[in-house]
């Protein structure tokens, strides 16, 4: 049977605001078109062989964790780097996105380096970006949630994801969500991401498989819970006070907490 691997970066300490869907949208939608799925937890501090790994995923979590994760991701970092470069592909997001930039540096000012394969440096601010955003992207509209404090700045060069419609991004100004090098993509959508963006979703496993089993293209699933999903979370109001349905622009709502 055609099997696909998929590396989980430490799935017990970066798993927020359903990341782990993201997985099982994977693992499921290769299942229904009859492919074998297999993840693979890479643990901290354990040895993991990214040689087999024919996609790579790492989910969200708090600062306090990140700065244990990111140690741990330096040490694997010109392993995955390299995995990125022989076009392996990867969703990365939010905490995970912002240790495969440059460095992240925590509201408590502690500077965590990251593995450089996003032109992305991301800064801790004491406002939250909270609520359902939408995006303009290659893959067409994608809907998440974002919920994070750190404020992510694009290098000359480095190209976002997409453009936001509603919500915020990679920061409070620039209007740009995420980032794309190679197959590799970082991005803040939480929600989880992939169960409402299922082209998204096949993207990544059309790469992996056509790389490492040379195919073509993906059988149709039928995708129409997976729309309406996307467009009930596109119509809801970013937050208590935050705008109504679809009030597809910015800015929208910024809660002001310490983080
Ligand atoms: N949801 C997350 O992964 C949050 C990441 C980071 N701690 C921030 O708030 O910016």
């Amino acid at each position: 049977m055609t099997k696909l691997r998929i590396a989980h970066l430490y799935p017990r300490e970066l798993n927020t605001y359903g990341d782990l869907g993201n997985i099982i949208t994977l693992v499921k939608r290769l299942e229904w078109r009859g492919y074998e799925a297999e993840v693979l937890n890479v643990e901290r501090g354990e040895p993991f062989d990214f040689s087999g790994a024919d996609l790579v995923f790492g989910g969200g979590g708090q600062d306090s964790v990140q700065v244990a994760m990111g140690e741990d991701l330096c040490r694997r970092g010109e392993e995955l780097r390299q995995l990125v470069s022989d076009g392996v592909p990867m969703l990365l997001i939010c905490g995970s996105y912002q240790l495969f930039g440059r460095a992240f540096t925590t509201v408590a000012r502690r500077v965590v380096p990251g593995i450089g394969v996003f032109g992305a440096e991301t800064t801790g601010s004491s406002r939250r970006l909270v609520g359902n955003i939408a995006v303009d992207s290659p893959f067409g509209r994608l809907i998440g949630f974002e919920n994070h404090s750190g404020e992510t700045v694009l290098e000359p060069g480095q190209a976002a994801l997409g453009t936001v419609r509603m919500g915020f991004g990679n920061n409070s100004t620039s209007g740009k969500e995420g980032a794309i090098s190679g197959n590799a993509i970082g991005t803040y959508m939480h929600g989880p991401l992939l169960p409402k963006n299922p082209a998204l979703a096949d993207h990544l496993l059309l790469s992996a498989l056509s790389r490492r089993h040379g195919v073509e293209e993906l059988e149709p699933l039928n995708d129409e819970l997976e729309h309406l999903t996307a467009r009930v979370a596109a119509s809801r109001p970013r937050g208590p006070s935050g705008r109504g349905p679809a009030a597809l622009h910015r800015p929208n709502r910024l809660h002001h907490t310490a983080s």
